[in-house]
């Protein structure tokens, strides 16, 4: 048993703290010793002992590691340290030791500061709910919570579970989460997630996700999976340490069998020690991806990061992405002696069978007269439409794609009318009865707010193409895509000619990113080098399957996610540049004579702790332009190097 006392000692990070403390005052001690009081002997004796003391726990670290056949930077400072102990240059071995160990601790203190942005997702999580049990309230701790259960939140508080709203409103900052500064309102059948606050109000609330079975913890999960998972870059430089420390040794002996000078050979063990290299890449990606998580953005690990920080093209789907995804119905048009009740009753028993946006406002518009029956059979065709049946009779309901599919003839009157819609810039529903055509319904989606200015500032930071890819028709495609200063429109798309179309760009050298929410999507997301999801929050789907969530449904945050990716692929570039500089530099210091063991260590350090700062500037928060409302755009100045 360890005595109580000593148990902190028992956490390695607590045990590098004290030996380093340790070490620092026993070489204060023999300095005084030496230089106050010319005592020679208690110098050495306490040079000695400082060595020891920092130097156990390397050489212990430096042994594990051997014991996996890994050759560690540690038994690189090891063996320099015994190597200075057996040429008596005690000061050396100590101020070596005790440098490695006090770096040591330093990175491990500030590479936790790197995963702040996941400690303040942790701390979103409230400990405790209030749950009405029996019509009372009582309060437990919040992983007592069952599902189906009502919770209670007061105003000021955080809600405890993800569920739905039963009773009360209230806006819900929902910033943990999303990104989002501005609180949304939620009124009863609103969802809300565990972690958001109610700033004013108070809430019943349904639980339908607890414990770890919430979007929070969901992106908990992802963004620690996220940061432990490595780049290829990362990856790369680690098969590269393998070889590169074992070789240093080599090299280190043959320098001592050439020059004899046994200093010369331990001083360059200690300057080509790795560990600014080994930490530079993976402490930028850390960084990076939790200064996206912050701001709403989950990025699912380094490789994306990086193939995110390379895009150079765009392509998005049409409906739910550039455009709210909620159409209203505008026009009406029967046709062949059908009344406007009747084609509209028709159109949404078929609609009712399916759940593309576009069937609903049309089941909505009908709902208002009356109830809608269920049809007996659906038959939906992707990118065409459906067919159903219905009290004996067949009700088709798509584009003209649909209709030719099913050899249904378009009369002059029929024909005329569907170009008026489509002139209109409308997205037509021709609706048919038994093979004949009843009338055509015309439906109009209204781009997002955030479309036009996300899209600006894509091509700003260097998005130089972006292409709208829709299975609609090209000519309410391009009226959507001139309002938002697109010019390249790929309309009326099967799934697979999505797919094809990403393909195709790729064959032409680009690296491309595809945002998409439809099942249409789903190959060409696939097969894209980024694919997005956008309001996540809602979709653990989205969460799950995408290389990069945007956990808001705003487009701002599209630019913000490849600005964050670019500055992060920088931020690596510049870490390796200080790291391999450092290392050629000391060297150059070492065959020159200017460089010992203790400053060799020394400016090691330094350049391992330069690094982490560099990568710790990826978290600062952006400014805001046009000062309190704005969404968080990253600024340049906050993720722009300062450094060339
Ligand atoms: N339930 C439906 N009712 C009527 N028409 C439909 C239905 N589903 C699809 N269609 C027709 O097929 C077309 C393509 O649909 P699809 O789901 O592939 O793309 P979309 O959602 O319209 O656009 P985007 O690809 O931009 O998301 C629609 O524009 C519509 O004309
Ligand atoms: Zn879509």
């Amino acid at each position: 048993m360890t005595p109580p006392i000593l148990a902190p000692l028992q956490n390695p990070a607590t045990r590098r703290k004290w030996l380093t403390l340790t070490s620092g005052a026993l070489i204060v001690l023999g300095l005084i010793a030496l230089y106050g009081f010319g005592l020679r002997g208690l110098w050495a004796g306490a040079m000695l002992a400082a060595a020891f003391v920092a130097g156990s726990d390397i050489a212990w670290r430096a042994v594990q590691a051997l014991r996996i056949r890994h050759f560690s930077i540690e038994l690189l400072v090891t063996v320099a340290a015994i190597g200075a102990l057996f040429i008596g240059e005690y000061w050396e071995s100590a101020a070596v030791t005790f440098l490695f160990s006090l770096g040591a601790w330093l990175e491990a203190r500030t590479l936790r500061q790197t995963r702040g942005a996941l400690a303040d997702l942790l701390k979103a999580a409230p400990e405790t709910a209030t749950v009405i049990r029996d019509g009372q309230p009582v309060d437990l701790p919040a992983a007592s919570v069952q599902l189906g259960e009502t919770v209670l939140v007061r105003a000021g508080s955080r809600i405890p579970v993800d569920g739905e709203v039963t009773e009360g409103n209230a806006a819900v900052s929902e910033a943990a989460i999303t990104g989002e500064p501005i609180p949304a309102e939620k009124a009863p059948g609103s969802h809300v997630h565990a972690g958001t606050i109610a700033e004013n109000g108070v809430l019943r609330i349904r639980a339908t996700g607890i414990g770890s079975d919430t979007t929070l913890a969901r992106i908990i999960r992802r963004v620690e999976e996220a940061q432990e998972e490595r780049a290829p870059s990362q990856r790369m430089i680690e098969r590269f340490a393998q070889w590169y420390t074992p070789a240093i040794m080599v090299l280190a002996l043959g320098a001592w069998a050439v020059t004899q000078d046994l200093r010369l050979a331990l001083t360059l063990l200690v300057v080509a020690c790795p560990g600014a290299l080994v930490i530079s890449t993976p402490v930028s990606i850390v960084a990076g991806i939790g200064r996206a998580a912050r701001s709403g953005i989950l990025i699912k690990g380094g490789q994306h990061l990086e193939n995110a920080g390379r895009i150079d093209m765009l392509a998005l789907d049409k409906t739910g992405t550039l455009t709210e995804g909620k159409p209203s119905l505008v026009e009406v048009l029967p046709l062949a002696g059908t009344k406007r009740a009747e084609l509209l009753h028709w159109a949404a028993i078929a609609e009712s069978g399916s759940d593309h946006p576009l069937g609903r406002p049309i089941v909505a518009a009908d709902r208002a007269e009356g109830e809608i029956p269920t049809p007996e059979a659906v038959e939906e065709l992707a990118g065409m439409g459906l067919v159903v049946r219905h009290a004996g009779r067949e009700i088709a309901a798509g584009n003209r794609r649909l209709f030719d599919t099913l050899d249904i003839t378009f009369d002059a009157a029929a024909e005329a009318a569907l170009d008026g819609v489509l002139e209109r810039g409308r997205t037509p529903i021709i609706v048919a009865l038994d093979g004949q055509i009843a009338g055509i319904l015309g439906l109009s989606d209204q781009p997002r707010a955030s479309a036009a200015p996300a899209m600006a500032r894509l091509r700003e930071i260097g998005v130089s193409r972006i292409a709208m890819l829709t299975g609609d028709q090209p000519q309410p495609a391009r009226a959507i895509a001139a309002e938002l200063g697109i010019d390249e429109v790929h309309a009326g798309l099967m799934p697979e000619d999505k797919l094809a179309l990403i393909r195709a760009f790729q064959a032409d050298g680009r690296h491309v990113a595809m945002i998409g929410d439809g099942i249409n999507d789903a190959p060409a997301l696939a097969a894209a080098d980024t694919s997005i999801a956008m309001g996540a929050a809602g979709s653990d789907v989205a969460i799950e399957t995408a290389d990069i969530a945007l956990m808001a449904d705003d487009l701002e945050k599209l630019p913000e996610a490849v600005a964050i990716s670019r500055a992060t692929l920088r931020n690596m570039r510049q870490n390796l540049a200080i790291a391999l500089l450092t290392v050629v530099g000391l060297l150059a210091g070492v065959f020159s004579g200017d460089v010992h063991m203790a400053s060799g260590m020394l400016i090691h350090q330094l350049s391992v702790l330069v690094v982490i700062a560099n990568a710790m500037r990826l978290l600062r928060t952006p400014r805001r332009p046009g000062g309190g409302k704005g969404r968080p755009v990253p600024a340049d100045g906050a993720l722009a190097p300062a450094t060339a």
